[in-house]
């Protein structure tokens, strides 16, 4: 792992430092980048949900401030968190904003107790969110997810949702649910989203995913029986694909598109590929 973008818990009392600004529509950058001088912004007259120390980033000190609601700053624009890693070359970059834009949501998420109603302040030595009266703590949100490439010798499994970009084909997906192992959820959302069995799901790696909180668990499982029957509200569109003959495939830095790689460079004798950290 590159050591470009370190998180680390600074105390957002103190002055100086760079830093980015995130709401929900995305981060405010210039010409110079989405890095900030902190002092510069608090000047200016800004809907402040949050502040926290995210780390540090080429050795300096970044924290973010998170924001009600985008604001007009004289040359800078917002960006979606997608465009940043669609277009960004540096992943350390990304890895950094992607991180803010969790602990920006997760924070203004967590202003009041969700168990007394109570404001809720930042934890002094955790990245925590602690209740001022009940004391009860709010660690950022983390969502496990599995992912899973299933295939049939040549063929590949892939479905797509109403949500992807026109003819994006991709490996299924779903959310664990509370008491349930990742391989569980691995048969259970198969069966649910296309109707097929399995044999036993092999890990593979994982990957956090921003979008909005998921930590993806990527498996490969062989096809074992059934007819693929889609889930009406989740699949729009599924089938087997040749290895020969794919459809449009998922972002290049996704986990899904590593999984995809990988099974076709077994397949084809070409090199494997590398899921950006
Ligand atoms: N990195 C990748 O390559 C990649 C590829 C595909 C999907 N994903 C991610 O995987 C995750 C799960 O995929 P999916 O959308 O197919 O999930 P899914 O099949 O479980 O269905 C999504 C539905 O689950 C519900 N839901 C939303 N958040 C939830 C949560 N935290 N816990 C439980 N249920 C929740 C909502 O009703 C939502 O419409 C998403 O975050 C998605 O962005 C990542
Ligand atoms: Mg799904
Ligand atoms: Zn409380």
């Amino acid at each position: 792992m590159s050591l470009r973008w370190q998180p680390a818990l600074l105390d957002p009392a103190g002055e100086g430092g760079w830093a980015v600004v995130h709401c929900q529509q995305g981060f405010l950058f210039d010409a110079n980048g989405v890095l900030f001088p902190r002092a510069w912004l608090k000047r200016l007259e800004l809907p402040l949900l949050s502040e926290q120390g995210l780390g540090y980033f080429d050795g300096d000190e970044v924290f973010l401030l998170e924001l009600a609601h985008p604001v007009e700053v004289p040359g800078a624009a917002w960006q979606g968190l997608r465009q940043f890693m669609m277009q960004d070359e540096d992943s350390d970059r990304f890895r950094m904003l992607g991180f803010a834009a969790q602990i920006g949501t997760w924070a203004s998420h967590h202003r009041f107790c969700g168990s007394c109603g109570h404001r809720m302040r930042q934890h002094p030595t955790e990245r925590a969110m602690q209740c001022e009266s009940c004391g009860i703590h709010h660690y950022p949100r983390i969502s496990p997810s599995m992912i899973v490439l299933v295939t049939r010798g040549d063929e590949l499994l892939l479905a797509r949702s109403p949500r992807f970009a026109p003819g994006v084909y991709s490996t299924l997906a779903g959310f664990v649910e509370p008491g349930e192992s990742v391989e569980q959820c691995v048969r259970r959302e198969v069966s649910e989203e296309v109707g097929v069995s399995i044999r036993e799901p092999r890990y593979i790696c994982s990957q956090g995913w921003p979008f909005p909180h998921s930590l993806m668990l990527g498996f490969h499982a062989e096809y074992a029986s059934g007819e693929i029957v889609m889930q009406p509200e989740e699949i729009e569109d599924a089938g087997w694909f040749s290895i020969h003959d794919l459809p449009g495939l998922p972002a290049p830095k996704s986990i899904a598109r590593y999984l995809i790689e990988l099974y076709l460079a077994k397949r084809l004798g070409r090199a494997e590929p590398v899921l950006p950290g």
